[in-house]
């Protein structure tokens, strides 16, 4: 039976990219992506934008909702200082498998643990059975209709603590207008806009960094 999309992503990672590089793993997704097939990897032009912020946080718990092929989860976690982790969660057996793979490919499976399964069971646990007390930074970037529920839920298992930084991907396209909504009004979050462009596309598209505080 033919291959997924996201297999053949890893496999050219497997061939062309360097074992125990994430750099290398991170570049070449997206050269795959942006010569061959589109897919919806975070990009190198947004992921310059989640750079700065993720460096600006310098989390020491950082959790990622919607790992799909892992790329974000390699592209944060080659960032974070020794003994920082991401918690990187996803409900697709497929795509949770394909993530694995990349995530050990690039060597980064120290900093980052796949948590398979759906957000909304996920978060309620963080605290207990994933010994998390709070969170410094949340990358958002899954069913774009999931956010405001999450980020609501984050806030009741008292996940944030002031200054915690949420940065949500795809603001514009598909566009999250409930999320955007939510943080602008709340009086519990400081808001900042980023323009940007869709992956691997010149179609308009921006990230919104969220800080909580408290
Ligand atoms: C139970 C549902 C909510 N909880 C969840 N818990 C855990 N994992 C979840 C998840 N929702 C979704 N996921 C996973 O996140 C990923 C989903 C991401 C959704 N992202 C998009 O739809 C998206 C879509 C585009 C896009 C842009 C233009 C276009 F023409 C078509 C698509 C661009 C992006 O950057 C995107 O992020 C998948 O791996 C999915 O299995
Ligand atoms: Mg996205």
């Amino acid at each position: 039976m033919n291959q997924s999309k996201e297999q053949r992503i890893l496999n050219f990672v497997l061939q062309n990219a360097v074992r125990g590089d994430p750099c290398s793993v991170v570049d070449t997704i997206d050269k795959y992506c942006s010569q061959k097939e589109w897919a919806m990897n975070v990009g190198d032009e947004k992921g310059k934008i989640l750079d700065k912020t993720v460096q600006e946080a310098n989390p020491s718990v950082a959790l990622e909702l919607g790992t799909y092929c892992g790329y974000s989860a390699v592209r944060i976690s080659r960032l974070l200082k020794a003994g920082a982790r991401l918690l990187t969660v996803e409900f697709n057996p497929e795509f949770a498998a394909i993530a694995k793979q990349m995530i050990e490919f690039a060597g980064v499976q120290d900093k980052v643990k796949l948590l398979e399964g759906p957000s909304e069971e996920i978060i309620p646990q963080l605290k207990k059975k994933y010994e998390v007390d709070t969170l410094d930074f949340v990358f958002l970037d899954h069913w774009k209709d999931r956010y405001t529920p999450d980020t609501i839920l984050l806030q009741e298992c008292n996940l944030l603590r002031k200054g915690s930084v949420l940065l949500a991907d795809n603001i514009i396209f598909p566009g999250a207008p409930d999320f955007l909504n939510y943080v602008r009004k709340s009086p519990h979050f400081q808001c900042t806009n980023y323009p940007s462009h869709l992956e691997y596309m010149q179609v308009e598209d921006a990230m919104e960094k969220a800080v909580f505080l408290g």
